[in-house]
């Protein structure tokens, strides 16, 4: 029951709502109330002319009267019902809204580290599943919840001025309900719980799969995803089939044990007529009092069911919402500084423009990746990172991003230390060019005007121009209005490069950090984009992750790791005289071997 009064303390702005289905149930509780003493009153004053006990004319009056209080209070029922189902509707609209975009800002807010360990799919069958449940049950308790409890006292109530057997009867049906419910309910609600994970998994795969339907396309691999989707799905059924068997089997007892006590109450109620302690018209008052009373035990039935499937749904949705965030999250700041922040000049900074110093890290549990890794970059200089696959270099980037908490040392930005600044201050001066695409779907325009929103045609345009992406922008029939479909689906590999040079370029920062793509370009594309690159990297401090050796070549200094740790820094010059890790590449690329090539590819060196 806390987990149900957690949904709606939730949501308590919608309190306003609540209180109006909660008033329109409570009415349409009570008009529905004076109906049975209407009916009652009708009969014995049918009786009684029957009877003789009263004119044949004084009936008809009295009976027509009681007619017309039926249609004035059906009438009046239906006008609270319609308003109450109104509210109700909006109630959910908002409900949902509430549910979907808190969700969202939360996992906006989230380390990266939640997102490595989850699967988009999964995330998105969550928010469906948790919010469909959470409105319906919602609806469900609002709308019912009340006119339960209003008609279940007024009945007790009624029942025990007449008979307190009766009453007694009609007070120990609830306590067994629930007891029974409560019974069951354990047990359904880990069935269910097995359902979700089922769904979501199959979800997170169905996702992933249709982002890279050409990678399942070209392994000829659709069979295999279908059959392990199917899978997921049959166990559902399963599932299903123990957790309604025992939900219905359970549910059959419960019904039983309500219709012996139903049973009892109908023979007090006609054994009492019969010897005239109630008169025709208490019968009939009594029958649909008791018809009443058994409507909320259908109706709990219904807030129970809706009540568990809130649960069980919404579990995995407050886990997440119940995650700690202990650093305040970039969007935050964003809210609260809409300017954005001032790019900084290293230059004008005393000391090198970012440093590390003794850094160590690993990712969760897992063995340390980086092991006191120190080095430091100057203003405007170009140091590229060199080190075998696995060997550490983007989890460098990661750091410094700030995307996880390091096991030991520090960085320094701008001489302070990046764990004392905020997300976004940091990340305002730092720059990435992905090597996968990192595109969106939409428009030319509003992939490389995702850097700064308030950019204008021109600045976007320059930035165009320089990261030579404007001469193909042109040529499009819709230039910068283009739409280049999901992760830039409708662009060749070096037209993408372009763009997202583009992209850094309008974004400005004051370090820049490359990782180099690995994909082959053919030599004019890559020409192309290197020459964007290079008049992104004027000026600027910057990081290369390189997977060609011209590249690395051209840089002021080479940082090589090995192990975790950092092997050798220097010029190329010097690293090409020192016998290390540089040396052998460039040897191995000489030798120019299928067996070198393979050498080098180990050093995610492609060319
Ligand atoms: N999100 C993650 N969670 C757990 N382990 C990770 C994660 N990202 C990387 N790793 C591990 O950390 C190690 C370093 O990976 P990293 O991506 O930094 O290497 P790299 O030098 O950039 O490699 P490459 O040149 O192949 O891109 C690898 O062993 C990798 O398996």
């Amino acid at each position: 029951m806390r987990s149900l009064f957690k949904i709606l303390t939730f949501t308590k702005e919608l309190r306003g709502y609540y209180i109006a289905i909660v008033a329109a149930s409570i009415l349409t509780a009570i008009a529905a109330l004076a109906v049975p003493f209407i009916i009652g009153a009708a009969t014995d004053v049918v009786v009684d002319a029957l009877s003789g006990a009263r004119t044949e004319s004084s009936a008809i009056t009295a009976v027509l009267w009681l007619a017309g209080a039926f249609l004035a209070i059906e009438v009046f029922s239906t006008l609270i019902s319609a308003i109450g189902g109104y509210v109700g509707d909006v109630m959910s609209a908002r409900m949902r809204t509430i549910l979907s975009t808190r969700y969202y800002r939360k996992l906006l807010s989230l380390p990266q580290s939640y997102f490595d360990n989850e699967l988009t799919g999964t995330i998105v069958s969550r928010l469906n599943r948790s919010i469909t449940e959470v409105t319906n049950f919602a609806k469900a308790f609002s709308n019912s919840f009340f006119t339960m409890l209003m008609t279940t006292v007024a009945v007790l109530v009624i029942a025990a001025w007449y008979a307190w057997p009766l009453a007694l009867l009609l007070l120990i049906i609830f306590p067994i309900y629930l007891w029974l419910t409560a019974l069951t309910s354990t047990r359904w609600q880990r069935y269910e719980a097995v359902k979700n994970e089922d769904v979501d998994t199959a979800g997170g795969r169905f996702t992933e799969v249709i982002g890279q339907i050409k990678v399942v396309k070209s392994f000829v691999a659709e069979l295999r995803e279908l059959t392990v989707f199917t899978r997921r799905y049959e166990n559902t059924i399963r599932t299903t089939t123990s957790q309604s068997a025992h939900w219905h089997g359970m549910d059959a007892i419960r019904r039983g044990v309500m219709a012996l006590i139903f049973f009892g109450i109908y023979a007090i109620i006609f054994t009492y007529t019969v010897r005239g302690a109630f008169t025709v018209g208490d019968m009939v008052l009594l029958v649909q009092l008791v018809a009443m009373a058994r409507q909320p035990v259908t109706m709990m039935s219904y807030i129970v069911d809706s009540g568990q499937r809130a649960i069980a749904g919404s579990r995995d949705y407050f886990d997440v919402m119940a995650i700690e965030i202990e650093k305040e999250p970039a969007l935050i700041e964003q809210a609260r500084r809409p300017g954005g922040i001032e790019r900084l000049d290293l230059r004008t900074i005393d000391g090198p423009a970012l440093t590390f110093d003794n850094v160590t890290f690993g990712y969760d549990q897992d063995e340390d990746v980086l092991n006191g890794v120190t080095f430091s970059v100057n203003a405007g200089e170009r140091v590229a990172f060199v080190g075998e696959s696995g060997g550490g270099k983007t989890t460098l980037i990661n750091l410094l991003l700030g995307m996880y908490d390091l096991r030991a040392g520090s960085i320094t930005v701008a001489g302070r230390d990046v764990s004392t600044m905020s997300l976004l201050e940091l990340r305002s001066q730092i720059g990435v060019v992905f090597q996968e695409s990192s595109l969106f779907s939409g428009t030319i325009r509003e992939n490389i005007g995702y850097a700064d929103e308030s950019a204008t045609d021109e600045e976007i345009i320059a930035a165009a121009q320089k990261a030579n992406a404007w001469d193909f922008i042109q040529k499009f029939s819709d230039g910068l209005d283009s739409v280049i479909g999901e992760r830039g689906l409708k662009l060749s590999g070096g037209q993408k490069q372009r763009i997202s040079v583009a992209r850094a370029i309008l974004k400005d920062p004051a370090i820049l950090v490359l990782d180099e793509a690995t994909s082959a370009l053919d030599t004019r594309s890559e020409r192309l984009v290197q020459a964007g690159l290079e008049s992104l990297m004027e000026n600027r401090t910057s990081l290369i992750i390189a997977h060609r050796l011209s590249t690395i070549s051209t840089v002021d200094r080479i940082v090589t790791l090995k192990d975790g740790r950092v092997d050798e820094i220097g010029t190329p010059a010097e690293l090409a005289e020192s016998g290390g890790i540089y040396a052998q590449l460039l040897q191995l690329q000489e030798e120019g071997t299928k067996a070198a090539k393979k050498k080098l590819r180990i050093y995610g060196i492609e060319r």
